[in-house]
């Protein structure tokens, strides 16, 4: 996927809790990665970046020690972050004279602390300079919504760590709101329903599995049933147990509630002049949670709004800072300088 580089060759980076995608200006979106290092918790030495990562994610041996450096999409470990962002941007080959520019998306509700430790991490991956752009915005960009006008523009944005909600007009949020909960809780979910229901445990990586299979919000899920192997809580050993979408469903309900339940609390709290807009405009899913069988039109339902997906709803956030790194001088309303 790597380009030559040169003058312009800056970046624009989505670091999210499950992914980071890097789009190139110029070029698009070039690195799309789980956002995990693999280090030797002995020497500290660098193992395995990115997907080489995730292939370890539960069958590592005790000499490696798999970090995902992002929680709930804010930096929890600052050094892991910088190295992982740094062997990313290091992949695409850049130019050892020119560095570039990096613009990076920022959940609406980090902490000045917060933000400082995500800027820090791309200005020592290698940055000549670093902005910042609000998440929420970025992704509805990314996913073809006119954010400047007077329109009111609905947005929820379905992370690993969280979902970030945001009713946008005139180019900013005018309500917004952060849940705690994104796909990680969907598979947690699993994992918990299973161990309650079939006294079986599971794996993270299964439970994503399964969800993204046969995973569905309300009635219109796809069919057929997947077996699914764990281990006995009782005996400790291997067993094999066939799921169907209606257990999965049932799992997946209350998490999907929240989500409901939390846009209808963001909608009424927004000025009714914007919520008359959404009768046309409706509610745009950006995130890889966006992908979730059934979930527009189970959320289409309950808020009496037309809800669409993203064209590519796991890239919106990419693809949205990389319009602002495109034209840097035209998007200046929506990004913040790092001052060092
Ligand atoms: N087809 C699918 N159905 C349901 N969920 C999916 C599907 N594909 C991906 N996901 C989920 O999307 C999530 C990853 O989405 P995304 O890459 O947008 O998150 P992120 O940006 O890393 O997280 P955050 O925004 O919380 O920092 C994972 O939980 C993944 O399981």
């Amino acid at each position: 996927m790597a380009t030559r580089w040169g003058f312009g060759a800056d970046l624009a980076i989505d670091l999210g809790t499950a992914t980071t995608v890097i789009y190139q200006r110029g070029a698009g979106v070039m690195l799309d990665e789980p956002s995990l290092i693999a280090t030797d918790p002995r020497t500290g030495a660098l193992l395995a970046v990115g997907q080489d990562g995730y292939e370890m994610l539960g069958r590592a041996p005790g000499q490696v020690q798999l970090v995902r450096p992002l929680v709930g999409g804010v930096i929890r470990d600052p050094l892991g972050t910088e190295r992982m962002v740094r062997h990313l941007v290091t992949s695409l080959r850049p130019s050892r004279i020119v560095r570039p520019r990096m613009a990076v998306a920022l959940p609406g509700h980090v902490s000045p602390l917060e933000r400082a430790a995500v800027e820090d991490a791309v200005l020592r991956s290698g940055a000549r300079s670093v902005f910042t752009v609000d998440g929420t915005l970025a992704a509805a960009i990314g996913a073809e919504q006119h954010v400047s006008g007077p329109a009111a523009c609905l947005i929820a944005d379905l992370g690993a760590g969280k979902t970030d909600l945001a009713l946008i007009s005139l180019g900013g949020a005018v309500v917004a709101r952060t849940l705690p909960v994104g796909g990680d809780t969907m598979d947690s979910a699993i994992v918990d329903w299973m161990t309650r229901q079939h006294r079986l445990l599971l794996g993270t990586r299964t439970a994503e599995d399964i969800k993204v299979r046969i995973g569905s919000a309300g009635a219109r899920g796809p069919a057929g049933s997947m077996r699914v192997r764990g281990r006995d809580i009782d005996s400790g050993l291997p067993r094999t147990v066939v799921v169907s979408p209606e257990d999965v469903r049932t799992a997946l309900g209350p998490v999907v509630s929240q989500l409901r339940d939390a846009l209808v609390a963001l909608i009424g709290q927004a000025p009714p002049e914007l919520v008359g807009d959404l009768v046309n405009d409706g509610l745009t899913l950006t995130g890889g949670g966006a992908l979730l069988h059934g979930l527009p039109e189970y959320l289409s339902e309950a808020l009496h709004v037309p809800v669409r997906v993203a064209e590519n709803p796991r890239w919106s956030t990419a693809l949205g800072v990389g319009r602002c790194v495109e034209d840097f001088r035209g998007m200046r309303s929506m990004l913040t300088e790092s001052v060092r």
